[in-house]
């Protein structure tokens, strides 16, 4: 049986453990002091609620990060200068120039590997394989509707209670947004270190009325010819600002971790 460590037990960690695959068990979760006491009556005594990973009583199989940001940020190096390998769902964080250089200085004392999943987009493996080939052109747009735009800095940008039409509010780098916008641009962010980098790709963030869908859309122009996707994310029930996907993507992680064949 392999053991699961997750970083963070919020709205997409409590949707993975619901579909963890046969042959997984969660063995830890990494909390904040705040919400120990409430995950571990939430997850049963079989499971050890922790505040650092150094407090850790075993070797896990699988690291999955499902923390946000902050979580990368307070746990992410301690993972890997173990020599524990780090799947993460918050990539937006590698944009923050001197966490991703302490990230990579602990994986290289540690001889461990940070996973990008692809989470809420799909076509990763499509851009990152377009990559290698020569691409001339990425960028993506996020649509998402008032609702998901709330608690983020949207609300200083558009009056999100009066909007009408969909409106771009945002125009940038990805490095810029997933800087500015930690809950909702980490698939900018994934985008971007698949193909063009952190500031070669042109992202917009829209908010619009009329979806209910969390709307993910990548155009690519390269030598291996052109590729458009557009994915409509069903958000998560507890946050909105979420998508289903994410969370199966996590789940596809331990599934894969588990499984013979790898796809
Ligand atoms: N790559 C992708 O496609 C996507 C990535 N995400 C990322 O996934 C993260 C998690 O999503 P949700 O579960 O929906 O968010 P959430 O806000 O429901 O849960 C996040 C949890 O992490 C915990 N946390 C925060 N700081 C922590 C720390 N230092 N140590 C341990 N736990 C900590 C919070 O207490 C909370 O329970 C988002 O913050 C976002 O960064 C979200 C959606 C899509
Ligand atoms: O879940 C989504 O639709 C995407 C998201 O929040 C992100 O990119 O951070």
């Amino acid at each position: 049986m392999k053991r699961l460590m997750m970083i963070g037990f919020g709205a997409m960690a409590e949707e993975v453990l619901k579909l963890l695959p046969e042959g997984m068990v969660l063995g830890w979760v990494v909390a904040t002091e705040r919400s120990r006491d409430r995950i571990a009556r939430q997850v049963g005594n079989q499971v050890q609620v922790i505040t650092a990973v150094a407090a850790c009583d075993g070797r896990p199989d699988l690291v999955l990060e499902c923390a946000g940001q902050a979580g990368v940020r307070a746990h992410g190096a301690a993972v890997l200068q173990r020599g524990w390998d780090l799947m993460m769902i918050s990539i937006g964080a590698l944009a923050d120039r001197q966490l991703a250089d302490q990230l990579y200085a602990a994986a290289a004392i540690g001889k461990a590997r940070l996973h990008a999943l692809p989470g809420a987009i799909a076509g990763i493996d499509g851009l990152a394989a377009a990559r290698e080939g020569g691409l001339h052109q990425v960028t993506y747009t996020c649509r998402k509707n008032p609702q998901s735009w709330r608690g983020s800095p949207a609300e200083s940008m558009i009056d999100l209670a009066t909007i009408k039409q969909p409106q771009v509010f945002f125009e940038g780098t990805a490095r810029q947004a997933a800087l500015t916008f930690p809950a909702n641009a980490n698939v900018a962010a994934t985008i971007a270190l698949a193909s063009l980098g952190l500031d070669g790709i042109r992202v917009q963030l829209v908010v619009d009325p009329f979806t209910t869908t969390n709307q993910h859309q990548i155009e690519a122009y390269g030598r291996f010819g052109e590729m458009s996707i557009q994915l409509c994310g069903k958000p998560l029930d507890n946050n909105p600002k979420t998508s289903t996907l994410a969370a199966l993507s996590v789940v596809r992680a331990c599934r894969q971790s588990v499984s013979t064949l790898v796809i």
